[in-house]
């Protein structure tokens, strides 16, 4: 289980998130919702260890995981697929892939990431920067993938791309999420977000306005009220 405890985050003076507890139970797909500005991608950056919260805490399996670096948390299972990707533009499909492979074992860890993208395994030695937004974020996603990550947090990571490689990037998610990752997913297509949820954290102003099952949250006019717009 990963826990964000009563957590105000924000940067310098200025507090994006107030108070906010939020849980992803082993195996679960979480999806945190809410209007641009809500904090999101701040939550993210908490998870993660990018951002320190000003108060409050982080528990991974009832461990106190706060102030923990990234790349500990990184060690811990916790793989975070930022907002922009993160994919080294200079560098090769390959060594963006490497530089996430265990040593000894980078054959075996590339061939998994070309197994679930074969797209990648077409373009393993071009630049990263040549490739399509949707090739980069497959990549992205695959760097993620290989490690085996126990929690995901996916940034809008079908922004901006084509219908038919935002179809390829859900069906990717579900297998991750079969393969035993639990993850917390920011989206922009709420309807696809929901579709493979198990639970809904709906964020106004950085704060939790509503948690529950995505069900209860389409019956309820709570979405359009924060958010300004029907679920669709
Ligand atoms: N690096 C930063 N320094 C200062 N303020 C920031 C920084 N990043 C975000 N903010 C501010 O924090 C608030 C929340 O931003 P955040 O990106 O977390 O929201 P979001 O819900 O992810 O929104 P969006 O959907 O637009 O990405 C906004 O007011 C934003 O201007």
């Amino acid at each position: 289980m990963f826990e964000l405890r009563r957590v105000s985050a924000g940067y310098g003076g200025h507090v994006v998130l107030r108070d906010v507890t939020l849980k992803v139970p082993p195996g679960s797909v979480v999806a945190l919702l809410g209007a641009n500005g809500a904090g999101k991608t701040t939550l993210l950056r908490v998870a993660s260890g990018l951002v320190r919260p000003f108060a409050g805490q982080l528990l991974l399996d009832d461990r106190d995981v706060t102030g923990l670096r990234p790349h500990r948390l990184v060690e811990a299972g916790v793989c975070h697929v930022p907002e922009g990707r993160g994919v080294f533009p200079s560098l090769t499909v390959r060594d963006n892939l490497r530089m996430h492979c265990l040593a000894g074992r980078e054959e075996e860890m590339i061939a998994k990431a070309i197994d679930i993208f074969p797209s990648l395994g077409r373009r393993i030695g071009a630049l990263a920067g040549t490739m399509s937004g949707g090739e980069q974020q497959m990549l992205a996603l695959a760097r993620a993938y290989i490690q085996n990550p126990r929690l995901a947090l996916l940034d809008e990571v079908s922004m901006g791309l084509a219908p038919v490689v935002v179809d390829e990037i859900f069906r990717f998610l579900e297998i991750l999420a079969k393969e035993g990752a639990s993850l917390l997913l920011v989206e922009q297509y709420v309807t696809r977000a929901l579709a493979i949820a198990d639970y809904v954290y709906l964020l106004n102003r950085g704060e939790v306005r509503f948690v529950g099952e995505p069900d209860e949250l389409e019956g309820s006019d709570i979405f359009k009220e924060y958010v300004g717009v029907e679920i669709g």
